[in-house]
C-alpha cells in the first residue's frame, strides 16, 4: 500500500568529484518525520540534497522518493518533493505574489487553487505588507521565505531545506518554524541541513550525522545522547567528529 512506503529512501548512494562527496549513503526517513541531517563543513550535506532532488546524478545507489525511483522517473519523484536551497534563487522584477503565480504554473497548480494558498503562505510569513513589492529589494531573509513560500506553493509531501534558517530574524525563524511544523502536522515530511544544533534538538524527530559523505550515526535525540553519557548534542557531535 502507498501510504507504507517511506517518503525518502537511499541506498549506497556516491558521487564524487575528483574525490568522494557522498560515500555510499544509506537514509531512510519515514512519512510524516522531521529529520534533521547535521554535519561539519564538506560532509557532503548539500551535495546529498542536490543527489536527492535531483539536481545531480549519481555515480552509484538508488534514490526513492515516496516509493518513486528518482533515476527511473524523475518527473514523477520530483513532483512529489520541493527543495529549498541554500541560496535559493528569486526573479528580481517579481512581485511576491507574482512569482508565487509563475512558481504555481510551473507545477501546473490551478489558478483557483494557487491564489488562495499563495495569500495564505504570504500572510503566515509575514510577507503580505510587501505584496506590491519587486523581491529585488526584499532583505535575504525576506527572499528566503519568500522562496520556502514558492516551495511549498504544490503542497509538496517531502520537503527538503538546505539550511533554511541561517540569517533570519528571531521573528522570522519562528515563523518559518511554525511553517515547517504545521507540514508535518499534516502529514507531510520535512528534511532538513542545519548547523544550529538548537533547531534539531527542538525540531526534529530524528537526527542523522554525516561525516565524509557517509551516515554515522542516527537516531532519536535521546537515543543519540545515550553515546555520550550526561552530554548535549553538542557534545556527541563533537565527540564523533574528532573520533579518528
Ligand atoms: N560542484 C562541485 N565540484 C567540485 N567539488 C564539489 C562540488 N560540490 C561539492 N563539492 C565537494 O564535495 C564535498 C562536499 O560538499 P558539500 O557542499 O556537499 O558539503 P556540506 O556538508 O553541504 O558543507 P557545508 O556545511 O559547508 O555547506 C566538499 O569537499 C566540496 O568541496
Amino acid at each position: 500500500m502507498d501510504d507504507q512506503r517511506p517518503a525518502l529512501r537511499l541506498v549506497g548512494l556516491r558521487k564524487q568529484f575528483g574525490r568522494p562527496a557522498v560515500d555510499g549513503f544509506d537514509l531512510l526517513v519515514r512519512r510524516g518525520e522531521f529529520y534533521a541531517l547535521l554535519g561539519p563543513n564538506g560532509a557532503g550535506k548539500t551535495t546529498t540534497l542536490r543527489l536527492v532532488t535531483g539536481l545531480l546524478a549519481p555515480d552509484a545507489g538508488t534514490i526513492e522518493v515516496l516509493g518513486v525511483d528518482m533515476t527511473a522517473a524523475p518527473a514523477a519523484a520530483k513532483a512529489k518533493l520541493a527543495y529549498l536551497p541554500d541560496e535559493p534563487m528569486l526573479y528580481g522584477k517579481l512581485k511576491p505574489f507574482e512569482y508565487l503565480e509563475f512558481v504555481a504554473g510551473l507545477w501546473g497548480v490551478p489558478a483557483q487553487d494557487a491564489e488562495p494558498r499563495a495569500r495564505e503562505l504570504l500572510d503566515w510569513l509575514d510577507l503580505s505588507q510587501h505584496a506590491h513589492e519587486l523581491t529585488e529589494g526584499f532583505s535575504r531573509g525576506m527572499k528566503q521565505k519568500l522562496a520556502l513560500a514558492g516551495a511549498l506553493i504544490h503542497d509538496p509531501e517531502l520537503l527538503i531545506l538546505d539550511e533554511p534558517l541561517t540569517g533570519l530574524d528571531a521573528a522570522a525563524a519562528r515563523q518559518v518554524k511554525d511553517l515547517l511544523l504545521a507540514h508535518v502536522a499534516k502529514g507531510g515530511t520535512v528534511i532538513l541541513t542545519t548547523h544550529i544544533l538548537e533547531v534539531a534538538e527542538r525540531l526534529a524527530h530524528r537526527i542523522g550525522i554525516i561525516r565524509q559523505g557517509r551516515l554515522i550515526a542516527e537516531g532519536t535525540l535521546d537515543a543519540l545522547r545515550e553515546r555520550t553519557p550526561g552530554g548535549s548534542l553538542e557534545d556527541m557531535f563533537l565527540h564523533l567528529m574528532a573520533a579518528p
